[in-house]
């Protein structure tokens, strides 16, 4: 069974558009996602897809002016707001993407600590630290006394010592040192392997692809494949929709074809097919309606031309 449920969620923001006037934009429409217990199932998508706005649903931490609808569940149970508030930094743990989710106010080590579980906090911390290359002065550190990848750093060793059973790591590894990246992936790996289910949210493919057992392709909002890590191969022969063929192949170490047109912003989204307006299998059915997420050969796309 699936720790991780995720069904039809749509969130949407009421934006003032000049005046008096409001409109209803949605940024993250209709989106399905399961992640397994022992499994990291990486979320791989462009800048503004609703990456960071999923992870939000799910702990809990939209903004004020949003609204959300569809179901979350965590270990059998639905996970709304209450519950989410709940099992935050204990059962469910968040790497954020901005570093500014560190307390300004509290030194570092501290912080770490109050998640840990187990007996020996500080053990714990110095331990982390250590695997880290934090030296031993940097428990006593504010935040502001840290460089962007030693913050990053930080973040990875709060969610790896809190025992959690979820972890959501957005974006965790920009700006940290080569050696750190790949200390940071091993890390959510042998969480994984310890029995931890890991929603790793990226948009470096090479670096899902080193650790993810499976990938959830992001386009505009909602996930358009799921596929098999191991499906990102050859000339993506294996991959079921258009855009995540298109996106491995425009790779520079694969044909780096470039996708013509860009992204539609989440208030001028297309009736039909989302990725239509730059599909090159576009038929006259894809713009009709929106088509919806349906298993191919042991993984799922939203293409009616999938097969
Ligand atoms: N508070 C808000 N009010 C209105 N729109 C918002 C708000 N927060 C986010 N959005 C919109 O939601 C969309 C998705 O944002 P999100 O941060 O989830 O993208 P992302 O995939 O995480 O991008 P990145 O890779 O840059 O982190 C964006 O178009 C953004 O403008
Ligand atoms: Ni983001």
């Amino acid at each position: 069974m699936a720790l991780l449920k995720v069904d039809k969620l749509s969130v949407s923001f009421m934006q003032y558009t000049g005046g008096l006037r409001q409109q209803i934009v949605q940024t993250i429409t209709d989106l399905h996602l399961s992640v397994n217990a022992g499994e990291i199932v990486a979320v791989f998508g462009s800048s503004g897809s609703g990456k960071s706005l999923l992870a939000h649903a799910i702990m809990g931490i939209l903004p004020d002016n949003a609204t959300m609808s569809g179901t979350i569940h965590f270990d059998g149970r639905i996970l709304d707001q209450d519950r989410a508030l709940s099992l935050r930094g204990k059962e469910i743990a968040l790497v954020p993407q901005s570093v500014n989710y560190l307390d300004p106010l509290m030194r570092v080590g501290a912080q770490v600590r109050t998640t840990a579980v187990g007996e020996d906090r500080a053990s714990a911390q110095r331990a982390i630290f250590k695997r880290y290359r934090l030296n031993d002065n940097v428990e006593r550190m504010f935040p502001f006394q840290l460089s962007g990848g030693m913050a990053r750093r930080v973040l990875v060793s709060t969610a790896a010592i809190s025992g959690a059973r979820l972890i959501i790591a957005d974006e965790p590894t920009p700006g940290m040192h080569p050696d750190d990246v790949t200390e940071a992936l091993n890390t959510f790996r042998e969480l994984a392997d310890n029995g931890c289910a890991v929603l790793f949210i990226t948009h470096d493919i090479e670096a899902a692809l080193r650790i993810a057992d499976r990938i959830a392709v992001f386009y505009a909002g909602t996930t358009v494949e799921t596929a098999l890590a191991a499906d990102f191969a050859g000339d993506g022969e294996r991959l079921r929709h258009p855009y995540s063929k298109a996106l491995w192949q425009a790779l520079p170490q694969n044909a780096f074809v470039p996708i013509p047109g860009a992204q539609p912003r989440p208030d001028h989204l297309p009736s039909g097919c989302l990725f239509a307006p730059r599909c090159a299998r576009v038929t006259d059915a894809c713009t009709e309606s929106r088509p919806e997420m349906r298993e191919v050969r042991g993984g799922s796309a939203r293409c009616i031309h999938a097969s």
